[in-house]
């Protein structure tokens, strides 16, 4: 990896006997996404206060641009969004950016490229306190992107959008990071982060189960690809018996392979194609791949 602008080693977060975080690492280089996913008290927002800088470490480090978290060079680095933002109600959207603009002293000229970026050009001049959920969220991305941050933390930034919104806010955060910026973001929307993240780190009970790309997750599970065969009437049988897998019904069936026997199973069954109506290949799913590892952990956790 290039260039990391967020390098997490070893560490461990404690809260009185509790270990919130027990011996993390992970890196994000610069123009990285790296989505952070875990069950409910995993310590993602932990791993977000460290970060910041708000909670000091029991043991480990981390470096914020070559920088040890909560100097002010950190601080000047990172921009945060929280899950749920709250701005002064009666500021108009504009003037909340010219604010923080200043906080950061960042030129005020991006002001309005920012606004129209987010889709807030019409509402901008109207006091936040009228903006909806999604609005004002919109709004506190528009606040993380100011100043060219070289790193920007977004906890939960999506819950509460509706998808076209949650589809343009991931343009957004993929354009900050074209530009440079490493993105580290927790969810729990697993289906939004799969296709819109370059990896994923698998968090569960403080720990580091998994960091990879998707691919590099589901290798490391050992999870099968799924081919999904409709056979024409009649012919259900025959590709049984020859292939194996699962009958669905009277006409379906379903192959498990490695990603590997994938393209050799395709031009089997590419032999077979008279008697085929569709064929429809699923490689797992990052919902498979996290169940995976929360069983793995639960497993380790009852030994
Ligand atoms: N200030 C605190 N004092 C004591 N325990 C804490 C404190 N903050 C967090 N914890 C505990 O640390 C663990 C990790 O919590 P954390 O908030 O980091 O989880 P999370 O992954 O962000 O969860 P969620 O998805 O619900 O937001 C939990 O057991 C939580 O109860």
């Amino acid at each position: 990896m290039t260039d990391p602008i967020l390098d997490i080693r070893n560490l461990s977060v404690s809260f009185g006997r509790l270990r919130a975080l027990d011996d993390v690492s992970f890196m994000v280089a610069a123009g990285e996404r790296l989505a952070l996913i875990g069950h409910n008290g995993a310590g993602k927002s932990t791993l977000f206060k460290a970060v910041l800088g708000f909670l000091s470490p029991k043991a480990g480090a981390i470096s914020v641009a070559g920088h040890i978290p909560g100097t002010d060079a950190a601080r000047i680095a990172i921009t945060y969004l929280p899950e749920v933002v709250a701005f002064p109600r009666s500021l108009s959207g504009r003037e909340v950016l010219a604010y923080f603009s200043g906080l950061r002293n960042a030129p005020k000229a991006q002001i309005s490229d920012l606004l129209d970026r987010v889709g807030l050009t019409e509402a901008a001049d109207r006091a936040v306190g009228t903006y909806s959920k999604g609005m004002r969220q919109r709004l506190g991305l528009a606040q993380a992107l100011i100043g060219a941050p070289r790193l920007l933390l977004l906890d939960e930034p999506t819950s509460g959008l509706d998808p076209v919104s949650r589809h343009d806010f991931y343009e957004v955060i993929a354009e900050a990071a074209a530009r440079g910026a490493a993105v580290l973001l927790s969810s729990h929307g697993l289906e939004e982060i799969q296709s819109r993240t370059d990896r994923v780190a698998i968090l569960s009970g403080g720990s580091l189960r998994a960091v990879g790309t998707m691919e590099d997750l589901a290798r490391e599970a050992a999870l099968p690809t799924t081919i999904r065969v409709t056979a024409l009437q009649g012919e259900a049988d025959r590709l049984h018996s020859e292939l194996g897998g699962r009958r669905l019904n009277g006409c379906r069936l379903e192959i498990d392979c490695t990603p590997e026997a994938k393209l050799a199973l395709l031009a089997r069954l590419g032999t077979h194609r008279d008697v085929l109506q569709d064929i429809d290949v699923a490689a797992p799913g990052l919902d498979d791949i996290y169940r995976h590892h929360s069983r793995r952990s639960d497993m380790e956790e009852s030994e």
